[in-house]
């Protein structure tokens, strides 16, 4: 029970290790998420299968219609039935074959298509912290390989154990017909065999899981490589990635030897098993024969149907090592699909904005204390302080400060440990998420620009904005000729990550994306870091613009960006050491002092 717990707490916090949650997966919890998938598919499965017995049974026909027709056909006599029976077998049976196929294809794509579009639908609504604590590799990986994975089970195990079921028992009656006792001695070795899959299969499927992982540590190392691809070949680092991958990969490979071993094991074993059989019931039989109990031809017919069972065994057993495969990949998809995801929030909408505009939103910390893992330091200390609505607001202070954290609060990427976020008054955990966000133009320290196009990059929160607002918005951002150099104005790609793009440019794309939404709060983090002289000095007119008529929070390493701000809140070490303007703090304050001092604008 604990473990389960620590499995659920870890999902929760996101604070868990890949270790402590497979340590901690309960038995059968794969079984489990496998039937979960299977069970809205198992009417097309079954019908699937049948279709494909009813079409072997119908091959099976095929040579006893063959021999009355060549029969006939020595006997000089017309075998127009024949042929036509013969034609309708071969026909009828080629199609039902291939409807069955079709049919388990349809529910296997049904099936894998349900998985994906459950975990995109997780996924993308995760909650901060638990996403940034999994590799997007390894996430990604479960969305394609494993879900690859449970195509197979649905289409090929399925059917495999169904129409291997019904053969198998279909033949085991028949060998009751003929002679019980070497029935009984061959269901004694059918009991062997599925003792020892028993032990052989389970670690069949712990192997594939742990291929699974290897993969995903493989989509972890390519996103790891690509993510900084300048960087990696900058720092000369190619080989070490490369062999990261490397790494990886022999994992897999290693981890998919090991499963395939235990395969040839648990084949070995069922195909040991029947010949022994064999042997066993041809001695027993000889012996049954030399008594009298038995006739000559009974025991051929026996041994006949024990021939024929026992490709049907390795089909059962090759589907129960399918089922465990299957069972590694449903569980980790399962695992993604319980991880913690946002809580959309309740509370009553925000009232809409009469007529001129969206209304300014006024920021409150009060007491707020938060830490981004137990056991570390706090990055905030009961820290307090209010903005008003309207007006720029700036936060400065060391790297490390907390700085960037006051804007993942209000965003409610992280909560409070204590104290409270106050939106216009209202605590951000009784906002509704969609409408706090709506309020919010949100400028990432990174300023990141995704693949896809400008006009993509731009709509990426206004999906129905205008050609002109796009314009508007550039033009706001000082970015008016940006769209009429590159090649395809607004439909030009950008490249991974805005890649084609310089700095600047990223940052101020972002800066016209926040705009566009036409916020009533603007939270600008580091938005002028990377700009020249010329850009920096427009793009605070854009700032100051906006502060006119919007309520502006600036993170701000370059003083000279914030010293015309309305406020300047200095934070230190999780704390507000002071509040005012750049006059005021320059002459109170030592720590902004010195900053200023280092930028030379103390003058
Ligand atoms: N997602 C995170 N998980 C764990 N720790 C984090 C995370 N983000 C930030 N931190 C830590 O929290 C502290 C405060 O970070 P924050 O980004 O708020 O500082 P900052 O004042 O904005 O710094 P900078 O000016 O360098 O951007 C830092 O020590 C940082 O290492």
């Amino acid at each position: 029970m604990e473990t389960v717990n620590v499995a659920a707490e870890a999902r929760e916090t996101g604070r868990g290790t890949g270790d402590a949650e497979r340590a901690a997966r309960p038995r059968g919890a794969g079984r489990r998420a496998l039937a979960r998938y299977l069970r809205p598919q198992r009417p097309a499965i079954l019908g699937g299968a049948l279709l494909g017995l009813a079409g072997g049974a119908l091959g099976l026909a095929q040579p006893l219609a063959a021999e009355r027709l060549v029969n006939d056909l020595e006997r000089d006599r017309t075998a127009t039935t024949e042929v036509i029976a013969l034609g309708v077998l071969v026909l009828l049976g080629a199609v039902l074959v291939a409807l069955g196929h079709l049919v388990l294809e349809r529910a296997a794509e049904r099936l894998v298509c349900t998985a994906r579009r459950g975990l995109a639908d997780r996924l993308l609504r995760l909650r901060v912290p638990v996403a940034e604590r999994h590799e997007p590799g390894d996430l990604i990986s479960r969305v394609t390989a494993d879900t690859t994975l449970l195509r197979q089970v649905a289409t090929q195990a399925m059917a495999a154990a169904l129409t291997g079921t019904v053969i198998t028992l279909v033949t085991v009656v028949m060998m009751g017909v003929l002679d019980l006792v070497l029935l009984g001695v061959t269901l004694a070795v059918i009991a062997f065999i599925s003792l020892s899959s028993g032990l052989v299969i389970p670690r069949i499927g712990r192997a594939t899981r742990q291929t699974q992982e290897a993969v995903g540590g493989m989509g972890a190392a390519l996103e790891r490589a690509f993510g900084a691809f300048r960087t990696v070949k900058a720092s000369g680092a190619e080989q070490r990635e490369i062999a990261r991958l490397h790494e990886a990969a022999e994992r897999a490979r290693l981890m998919g030897t090991r499963a395939a071993s235990w395969e040839a094991v648990s084949d070995t074993v069922s195909q040991v098993s029947v010949q022994v059989s064999f042997l066993v019931v041809l001695g027993v039989g000889g012996v049954r024969v030399a008594s009298g109990a038995i006739d000559v031809s009974t025991l051929v017919a026996f041994l006949l149907y024990l021939f024929s069972l026992a490709p049907r065994i390795n089909q059962l057993v090759g589907a129960a090592g399918q089922f465990q495969v299957g069972a590694a990949a449903a569980l980790r998809i399962r695992e993604a699909e319980e991880m913690a995801v946002e809580d959309p929030g309740a509370g009553p909408e925000p009232a809409a904005d009469a007529g001129c505009g969206p209304r300014p939103a006024s920021v409150a910390f009060d007491r707020v204390r938060f830490g981004y893992r137990p056991g570390l330091p706090a990055v905030h200390r009961r820290i307090s302080f209010t903005v008003p609505a309207r007006g720029l607001t700036a936060f400065v202070g060391p790297s490390g400060a907390g700085k960037t954290t006051v804007f993942s609060l209000i965003e409610r990427f992280y909560e409070p440990d204590s104290g409270r976020v106050l939106l216009d008054g209202r605590d951000v955990r009784h906002w509704p998420l969609s409408a706090l966000r709506a309020a919010i133009g949100y400028v990432e320290q990174d300023a990141p620009v995704l693949a896809g196009t400008l006009r993509e990059n731009l709509l990426l929160g206004v999906p129905h904005a205008t050609d002109g607002q796009l314009r508007e918005v550039l033009r706001r951002a000082r970015l008016d000729d940006l769209a009429d150099r590159l090649p395809e104005g607004l439909d030009t790609t950008v490249g991974h990550r805005g890649s084609m793009l310089s700095g600047g440019e990223r940052q101020r794309v972002a800066i016209a994306r926040a705009l566009l939404r036409s916020p009533r709060l603007l939270l600008l983090d580091e938005a002028t870091s990377q700009l020249d002289a010329a850009n920096e000095a427009a793009l605070r007119g854009t700032v100051a613009d906006a502060a006119r008529t919007m309520t502006v929070l600036v993170v701000a390493h370059r003083l000279s960006t914030v010293t015309g701000a309305d406020r300047i809140v200095v934070m230190e070490a999780g704390r507000i050491r002071a509040v005012g303007t750049h006059a005021k703090l320059l002459a109170s304050d030592e720590l902004y002092g010195r900053l200023a001092a280092t930028q030379l604008l103390a003058n």
